[in-house]
């Protein structure tokens, strides 16, 4: 694992010793908008209007914050408007790689590169920063388009609906007060919250991180038996970011990285939220558990030297859900 400096690859992990341990994740630099007819969004620059066929998408299967976006692909019916490269999940010195011997890994049918950072050099031959999936791709302009995915969600959200995606607002005028609220605390304890844990290089960094994780989830819990989904009646984004934490947190995070108080399936408010989302139409074809699985066991040598993957539990991600009683 890596960064790019000045456009040069350079194989570096996480550096937690000026903060105490703690694991900072950095800020995505890549910062603009896919809008209906290409005037700017809040931030980046304007001219990448929403167009059938002009987008791709770069994700693994394996991180969460790449699910993200392939779950807004799904809902939004975007599967024949935009184009998805999907990396191989074992991330080794040079990065992300493109290896189609690992399966359901595609190759980078845009440039034919063999690592994620080449298609960054292609965006900016000087970028100094870490080479992240998700990646918006503008294939009219070949230009980067967006490297963060909760403004990627927001963007296929609402700006296609003017060709061609399904409707579906998740993050409705009525509700975002409460959306950002939620996904303002789920995002800082429970998504970042476990890589704090598992990426924590002292005691003090690891407990304060866990700490604050099982408050939250004991919250989320405790919500979840007063309504159906985070903000009340109605599936929102909010609940899309947890929810790819919560599919990863049994089956990866429980072990590797220290997050083991509880499982998910110890909460029954939680595990049947969690299975609701994961037999909605579509959610289920997202989730790769090899990728999953492969990435985080295998390409996280400083917490798991030998790479052996564990077991893992079974998931009864097929039992019914029961949440259209509440
Ligand atoms: N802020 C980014 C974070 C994305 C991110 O950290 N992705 C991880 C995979 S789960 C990654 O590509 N890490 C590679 C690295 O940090 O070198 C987003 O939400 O889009």
């Amino acid at each position: 694992m890596g960064l790019l400096v000045d456009g040069v690859w350079t194989d570096q992990w996480y550096d937690t010793k000026s903060t105490g341990g703690r694991f900072q994740r950095s800020a995505s630099q890549f910062r603009n908008w896919v809008t209906p007819d290409g005037s700017p969004g809040p931030t980046g620059d304007g001219g990448f209007a929403a167009e059938k066929g002009r987008y791709h998408l770069y994700v693994s299967y394996a991180c969460p914050w790449a699910h993200r976006t392939l779950i807004f692909r799904k809902l939004k019916g975007l599967e024949d408007h935009i184009t998805v490269s999907i990396v191989s999940p074992l991330m080794f010195e040079n990065g992300w790689p493109f290896d189609t011997s690992f399966p359901d890994a595609t190759s980078d049918e845009l440039f034919g590169s063999q690592y994620l950072y080449q298609v960054y050099q292609q965006a900016d031959s000087k970028y100094t920063g870490r080479v992240t999936v998700p990646i918006l791709w503008d294939k009219k302009q070949n230009k980067l388009v967006s490297n963060e995915s909760s403004e990627i969600i927001r963007m296929l959200n609402s700006a296609f609906d003017g060709v061609g995606a399904k409707p579906g607002d998740y993050y409705p005028k009525e509700l975002q007060e409460k959306v950002d609220e939620v996904n303002s605390w789920v995002y800082d304890t429970v998504n970042n919250g476990v890589y704090k844990a598992g990426f924590a290089t002292s005691q003090e960094a690891y407990d304060e991180a866990i700490e604050k994780l099982f408050e939250s989830l004991d919250r989320l819990e405790k919500l979840l038996g007063e309504q159906r989904y985070l903000t009340g009646d109605k599936l929102t984004e909010a609940d899309i970011r947890l929810w790819t934490t919560l599919i990863r947190f049994d089956p990866v995070y429980i072990t590797h990285f220290k997050c083991d108080k509880k499982r998910i399936l110890d909460y029954p408010n939680l595990h049947a939220y969690m299975r609701e989302i994961y037999q909605l139409p579509g959610v289920e074809e997202t989730v790769n558990f090899n990728h999953i699985r492969s990435h985080y066991f295998r390409s996280h040598k400083t917490i798991n030297p030998t790479g052996v993957i564990s077991i893992g539990p079974n998931m009864k991600l097929d039992v019914p859900h029961g949440r259209d009683k509440k």
